[in-house]
């Protein structure tokens, strides 16, 4: 080799040695190169400055002995690790607390530590704090700790994650307390926890939508449990605290939902909704839990736009009935229309008494052809079971008017009720005992 390029050479090496010694100065984490006995030959800013605090005498020159207090077990590691080079150790933590005076919020509190043998002659230690990943990592574990303390106390609760969408996102002991559902429930639409007709895949959404708007939802009926048997529960959702909608992922939990089995309050919750709720006579909703129930569903049409229908029934020549048979007959029959009408149409539909012989039913989700189906079985149904009273047999009939909002159409309820009695009217008018959908024709007669 030329002097010329030996002298090149020793240039470079030195530059590539200059930018090292950069890096390292630089480097976001701490380094600190020794000696294979722990004499420091190269530490960076970071490391002097985790290392300061350890520090007994302020001057750093053995990394051993900088951590005789908090690691003393690390000298022992590396006189003992017998391979020319390698991983001595990976990531260990290292507690300061209890040797380090000083516990004030950002002095470290825990180091993370990977020391490499690099050869016979040399150590490479990486260090790092990881104070607040280990808090955050202590928070999480207690707060698991806490919830899994909830899951398994709890007994007449279920917690159920809810996504998006509504469907159960993922599975616990409360569930299967509650309603013993498994873990293959997950993915499934939470109105697997009620009843047949207790709900609709759109009062499902808008239960979502409502807990959204109001910050939670609440609902109380018949729940359905695994096995098929049903129970009293109240069933509260609401959105998960502090969650960006945006940032959910599909499947993630979106929403709470709080199942209870409030069996044994159904009683005194019972007695309560229909002293304010119900007529007195028959026990359907009254005229007030009628036009409530229909201008909130009137008005979550308008948000979320779908059919809905409202059907008037009356009954016929019903003064008739109570001058034949007396007041007392006539109060039977009702409470025997009453009955039909509650066991003929479905829990999401409101049935109502809304006025002496006149009963309203609003069905969420129904089109005109489908409420008029079911008008008509009510009628035939009443034509043909006559009602019994102190000996007598009295046969009754009734006719209904039909009206309905259809998808994307908007009319208030004023216009909906007037277009069904005007159906109502048409249906007495042909002859009583019949069913007729309104159309614009009869607005016209
Ligand atoms: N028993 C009983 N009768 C009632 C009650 N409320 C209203 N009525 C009676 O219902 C009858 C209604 O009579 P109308 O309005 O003439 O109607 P209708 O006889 O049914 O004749 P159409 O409706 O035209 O078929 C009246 O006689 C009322 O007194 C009630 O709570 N109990």
């Amino acid at each position: 080799m030329s002097p010329a390029v030996g002298l090149d050479a020793h240039a470079q090496l030195a530059a590539e040695h200059e930018a090292l010694i950069q890096f390292l100065y630089l480097a976001p984490v701490g380094l600190v190169q020794t000696g294979i006995d722990g004499e420091i030959a190269m530490i960076n800013p970071i490391s002097a400055q985790l290392l300061m605090p350890l520090s007994r005498d302020g001057c750093l020159t053995n990394l051993f002995a900088a951590l005789e207090d908090v690691a003393p077990e690390l000298r022992h590691l590396c006189e003992t690790f017998a391979r020319p080079n390698g991983m001595i150790c990976d990531g260990l933590h290292i507690h300061l607390n209890s040797g380090v005076a000083g516990k004030r919020m950002r002095v470290p509190q825990v180091l993370s530590l990977s020391l490499l043998k690099l050869d016979g002659a040399r150590l490479m230690a990486v260090l790092s704090d990881v104070s607040e990943q280990v808090r955050r990592e202590r928070q999480l574990r207690q707060s698991d700790a806490w919830l899994n303390a909830l899951l398994t106390s709890i007994s007449d609760y279920a917690l159920v994650g809810l996504d998006r969408e509504g469907r159960v996102s993922d599975w616990n002991e409360t569930i299967a307390r509650v309603t013993g559902f498994t873990p293959a429930v997950v993915g499934q639409p939470y109105s697997v926890f009620y009843p047949e007709g207790a709900t609709t895949p759109d009062l499902v959404g808008d239960r979502l939508r409502d807990a959204d708007a109001n910050g939670w939802s609440l609902d109380e009926g018949p729940r359905l449990r695994a096995d098929g048997s049903q129970f009293f529960g109240s069933s509260m959702i609401s959105p998960m605290p502090d969650r960006d909608p945006e940032d959910i992922a599909d499947g993630e939990p979106a929403y709470c939902l709080v199942l209870r089995d409030i069996s044994d309050k159904r009683d005194a919750i019972d007695r309560r909704r229909r002293s304010v709720f119900c007529d007195h006579l028959t026990g359907v909703a009254n005229r007030r839990a009628f036009f409530e129930a229909a201008e909130l569903e009137l008005n979550r049409n308008r948000r979320t736009p779908r059919p809905t229908a409202l059907i008037l029934f009356d009954a016929d020549h019903f003064k008739q009935i109570n001058d034949r048979h007396g007041h007392p007959a006539g109060d039977r029959v009702l409470r025997q229309l009453g009955a039909a009408l509650s066991l003929t149409f479905r829990q999401v539909d409101v049935v109502a008494r809304v006025g002496g012989e006149e009963f309203a039913v609003l069905l969420p989700s129904s089109t005109l052809a489908g409420a008029n189906a079911v008008a008509e079985r009510l009628r035939q149904l009443v034509e043909g079971q006559p009602v019994g009273f102190e000996g007598a047999s009295i046969a009754y009939t009734v006719s209904a008017g039909i009206a309905a909002i259809g998808a994307g159409e908007t009319i208030d309820l004023d216009t909906l009720m007037q277009r069904a009695d005007r159906a109502l009217y048409a249906a007495k008018a042909k002859g009583r005992n019949r069913v007729v959908c309104w159309n614009g024709d009869l607005d016209a007669a």
